[in-house]
């Protein structure tokens, strides 16, 4: 039987034959490389977060503060590290997170994300503000999980429209972004002055949609572009929703829905009252509140007031497959990344990503087995201490 560890043996082979991987597998090294091959206002959008940057470095610091404690003679022989999360079998416990505007890190953007996932059967979450539409990428690569991440609009009947486009579209779940109903302060974006939507990139599911278009007189062509543009903006996020208009969601999207952003454990059980099936602990990998708590240190509150009455996933900082297990051991049924999967599409594209994916994946199961694991669902709280 096929290991998602087998990747290891394929590297060493291959060696034999002097050829040697193409980026790097200590997936930490990408950022550095990847900043060598983007344009710098790409790269600063990318590796940015918000403000001083506290909580992006709070998030990897967290980890550290975690220690596993290897078990022996456990026979480890037959390892599976297949889970099923919101009614999608996954082979591992590990879903590409939502990326907007891939295009301005390669031309395939979501497209080559799309089919590196599918390669390896991971579930891609689709980002409303993705640079090519829903039905574009869901044609792109139709193997392995596909779930569609909302950015909730102003206008309801827009935000009903996607959600019916991505039911259309074979998007299974639903994810709700909570964090980022507008863009936080964040320097690098800023010094450079630079937003990508407002140079036309990542408003490919909105300009494709017949609800925007209506509002803005018609398909989007030259002469209505920049009123298109500003109705996006006036559009995009409502600061003013409420838990109470989550109902409105579950009455439009009969699939499961999870929530993102949620650090709370009062917000995660008013999520379980509002009927959610899932929440996503994340702070945004640092992105939106600078000085937040560390996304791992908000992770077993959240769990312990969830229980088991809704799927706890968890992301913003995970790198490695000590860092998978890490979370999966403080109440996480699987995580999701971001950054690392955007640096191999900078730096190979398609191939990028798969070969991310397929570093994690060995990662994960060979750090699993030789901690004495053989299912994610084996994880729990026994296999830590905490270092400082
Ligand atoms: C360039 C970039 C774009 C992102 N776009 C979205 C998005 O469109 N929707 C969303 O829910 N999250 C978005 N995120 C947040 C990620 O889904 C994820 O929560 C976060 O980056 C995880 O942290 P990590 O980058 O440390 O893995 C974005 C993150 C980055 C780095
Ligand atoms: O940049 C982000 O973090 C993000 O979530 C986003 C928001 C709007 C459009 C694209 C990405």
């Amino acid at each position: 039987m096929g290991s998602l560890a087998d990747f290891q043996n394929e590297i060493y082979l291959q060696g034999l034959g002097d050829v040697l991987p193409a980026l790097p597998t200590d997936l930490t090294r990408l950022e550095a490389l990847a900043e060598r091959r983007m344009s710098a206002q790409a790269f600063g959008y990318v590796a940015g977060s918000a403000g001083s940057e506290a909580t992006a470095r709070a998030n990897r610091a967290a980890f550290d503060r975690w220690r596993i404690v290897p078990r022996m003679l456990r026979d480890v022989a037959e390892r599976d590290l297949s889970v099923e999360v919101l009614g999608t079998t996954m082979p591992a416990p590990i879903l590409l997170a939502p990326i907007g505007v891939q295009s301005i890190v390669h031309p395939e953007g979501e497209l080559a994300t799309a089919r590196a996932a599918a390669a390896t059967g991971l579930t891609k979450v689709l980002s409303t503000a993705a640079s090519y539409s829903l039905e574009d990428v869901a044609a792109a690569a139709g193997d392995g999980g596909r779930w569609y991440q909302l950015y909730w609009p102003k206008d309801r009947e827009l935000a009903v429209s996607f959600l019916e486009r991505a039911k259309a579209a074979g998007y299974t779940a639903l994810v709700v972004t909570l964090d980022t109903f507008t863009l936080a302060w964040r320097p690098r974006d800023l010094d450079q002055a630079y937003l990508p939507f407002l140079r036309g990139i990542g408003v490919a599911n909105y300009f494709s949609d017949p609800v925007f278009q209506k509002a803005v007189g018609g398909p989007v062509t030259d002469a209505n572009r920049d009123m298109a543009l500003l109705h996006w903006v006036a559009n995009f996020g409502n600061p003013s929703l409420t838990w109470d208009d989550l109902a409105f969601l579950r009455e439009h999207w009969d699939g499961p829905i999870a929530l993102k952003g949620i650090q709370h454990p009062d917000d995660a059980r008013r999520a379980v009252d509002a009927g959610m099936d899932g929440v996503i602990v994340s702070n945004h990998g640092g992105r939106q509140v600078d000085g937040a708590v560390a996304s791992l240190d908000a992770l077993p509150a959240v769990a312990d007031a969830v229980g088991d009455r809704a799927t706890v996933l968890f992301d913003s900082g995970v790198r490695t497959g000590s860092d998978v297990l890490k979370a999966l051991a403080l109440g996480a049924k699987a995580v999701l990344v971001a950054r690392p999967y955007a640096y191999g599409l900078a730096l190979g594209g398609e191939a990028g990503v798969r070969h991310v994916l397929r570093c994690l994946q060995a990662d994960l199961e060979l750090t699993m087995a030789l901690a004495g694991l053989t299912r994610p669902d084996e994880a729990n709280l026994d296999l830590l201490v905490r270092d400082h």
